[in-house]
């Protein structure tokens, strides 16, 4: 064994690979789309059995690139896409449903329902969640009602569930360990983020037998070995992490009041908020930005559903573009004098609104809009609405918005123009940093640390570099007046979606 170590990035729109030296530089990386299907207005869906092998595929094909053995790698670390669930049955690994995505609505009611039972404030206290179908809970107990016999063959024990890092786990390891880390366990609406436990209260709130969670461990731990039919011998998995809290990692985001922003198909962003549990009074949630050693590190998240998905609604539904990368070039084309605002609110707004109602909406229409305009205004619109989320931060939390540095990575962060706008929007500057996959990056450092190959988490803030750095480059004025306009467009969306 040396130095090298295997990062998982189960996102929702790929899993990806990627070799890291014992220098902890990538050396190989292996990507693979994962379908996303939307059997009705406002599902979104996973194929469970796609998202294992799309994993394993990857995993070998980075090995292979690397040009190492599997022997050479000292510990495996997974992060995925938080929220995103299933159950499968303990002797099989089969999944009894497809995986109910992060984005689905679909519980919508549900969530009404148990808002009149007066239980908002019991999920905010102990979870620093809202009460919303964006978390794991009602997604699994739609589960166990919808699909014939799973509540009772749960009551059996012949089921488990889990979010994604713990069926990955579970394959990887031939159905060995049934284990999560405290990240994305803080995700499911049923785990006490002060006392560290799942909480029975929640539990029967949300209808969700005990017997199917997996055990909640820190995010480096010992999640046993992935065996050696998958890749010639074993491989300890030494860490599991949600992909947004790895980031935080990879971003060196280290310390009480360093933030960064992630770009992918939605935009997260977290706050690192040291021991204390901030609770919100914007509708941010409290959650758990990483367990180490027993002790728990919070954060103050704000989360956004459409980011990188808006590009991809021109690229799949409209048929505007071809490459999401288009998008940016095509921006910097359009028309000056068109004032064109895209709330992007296809599931609903996420914060600080969350508002599961609401849909999209494009302001300011004219006969020379175009492709251009409407890219410009996709991209604009992840700018605006990180704005929204840094507003609400700085009222929970002493922080600035304009005249700060912001840390960005994800896929979407590749796109200089709306990192430009970026820039402009907020007033402050934006530090790309020189690992844009900073998600991969930040669980390998954890895993890696903890087989002992890679220097404490510690050096990473030390390490940590910008690569792209975008600094204001438009008036007071002009942004003032253009987020007034944005604000005019979520405020008359609001509106519509509340008009019977
Ligand atoms: N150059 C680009 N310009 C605009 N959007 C981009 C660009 N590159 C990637 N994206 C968007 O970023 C998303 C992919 O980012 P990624 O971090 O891989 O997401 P995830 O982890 O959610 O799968 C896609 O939704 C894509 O539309
Ligand atoms: O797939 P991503 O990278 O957009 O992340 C999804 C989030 O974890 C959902 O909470």
């Amino acid at each position: 064994m040396s130095g090298y170590v295997l990062a998982i990035d189960q996102g929702t729109t790929s899993s990806r690979a990627i070799v890291y030296g014992p220098d902890a530089r990538p050396i190989a990386t292996d990507q693979k789309e994962i379908s996303q299907s939307f059997p009705r207005p406002g599902w979104v869906e996973h194929d469970g059995a796609e998202i294992w092998q799309s994993v394993l595929e990857t995993c070998r094909n980075a090995i292979r690139r690397a040009g190492i053995e599997a022997r050479d790698i000292a510990a495996i670390g997974i992060a995925n896409q938080r929220e995103t669930c299933l159950i499968w049955e303990r002797s099989t690994g089969r999944p009894i449903h497809p995986a109910i995505v992060w984005q689905d609505r679909r519980t919508f009611n549900v969530c009404e329902a148990l808002r009149a039972d007066g239980v908002v404030s019991l999920v905010q206290d102990r979870t620093g969640l809202l009460l919303d179908p964006y978390f794991s809970a009602t997604k699994l107990a739609w589960i166990l009602d919808n699909v014939e016999g799973a509540r009772r063959a749960a009551e059996a024990g012949q089921l488990l569930c889990g979010t994604i890092d713990t069926y990955v786990t579970w394959m990887l390891t031939g159905g060995a360990v049934h284990a999560t880390d405290a990240t994305n366990a803080s995700r499911t609406s049923l785990f006490n983020i002060r006392e560290n436990c799942w909480d029975d209260e929640l539990l029967a709130v949300f209808k969700v037998p005990k017997g199917l969670l997996p055990e909640v461990r820190d995010c480096a731990d010992d999640f046993g070995q992935a065996i050696a039919v998958h890749f010639g011998s074993e491989i300890p998995i030494r860490a599991l992490a949600g992909d947004q809290q790895a980031a935080l990692i990879g971003q060196a985001c280290l310390t009480p009041g360093m933030l960064k922003s992630t770009y992918g198909t939605g935009c997260f962003v977290v706050l690192n908020t040291g021991d204390q549990i901030v609770r919100s009074s914007n509708r941010l949630l409290s959650t758990i930005a990483y367990r180490l050693d027993g002790k728990t590190t919070y954060a103050l998240e704000g989360s956004i559903f459409m980011a990188g998905a808006a590009v991809q609604w021109l690229r799949d539904s409209l048929k505007l573009i071809k490459e999401a990368s288009e998008t940016g070039p095509l921006a910097h084309l359009a028309d000056e004098q068109e004032d064109v605002y895209l709330v992007p609110a296809f599931t609903g707004l996420g914060a600080p609104h969350w508002n599961s109602q609401a849909r999209g909406a494009i302001f300011g229409l004219t006969r020379a809009t175009g492709i251009a305009e409407l890219s410009r205004a996709t991209l604009e619109s992840v700018c605006y609405q990180t704005r929204d989320l840094l507003e609400a931060m700085a009222c929970d939390y002493p922080m600035e918005v304009t005249g700060a540095t912001l840390r960005v990575d994800g896929g979407l962060s590749g796109s200089d123009w709306a990192m430009q706008a970026l820039a402009d929007c907020l007033g402050s500057v934006i530090e790309r940093s020189q690992n844009q996959e900073a998600t991969a990056l930040g669980v390998a450092a954890l895993a890696g640390s903890k087989a002992g190959v890679w220097p404490h988490l510690a050096s990473f803030a030390t390490n940590w570099k910008a690569k792209g750095r975008f600094t204001p480059n438009i008036s007071t004025d002009e942004r003032a007046r253009r987020y007034r306009k944005w604000r005019a467009a979520v405020a008359s969306t609001l509106s519509y979606a509340a008009t019977a």
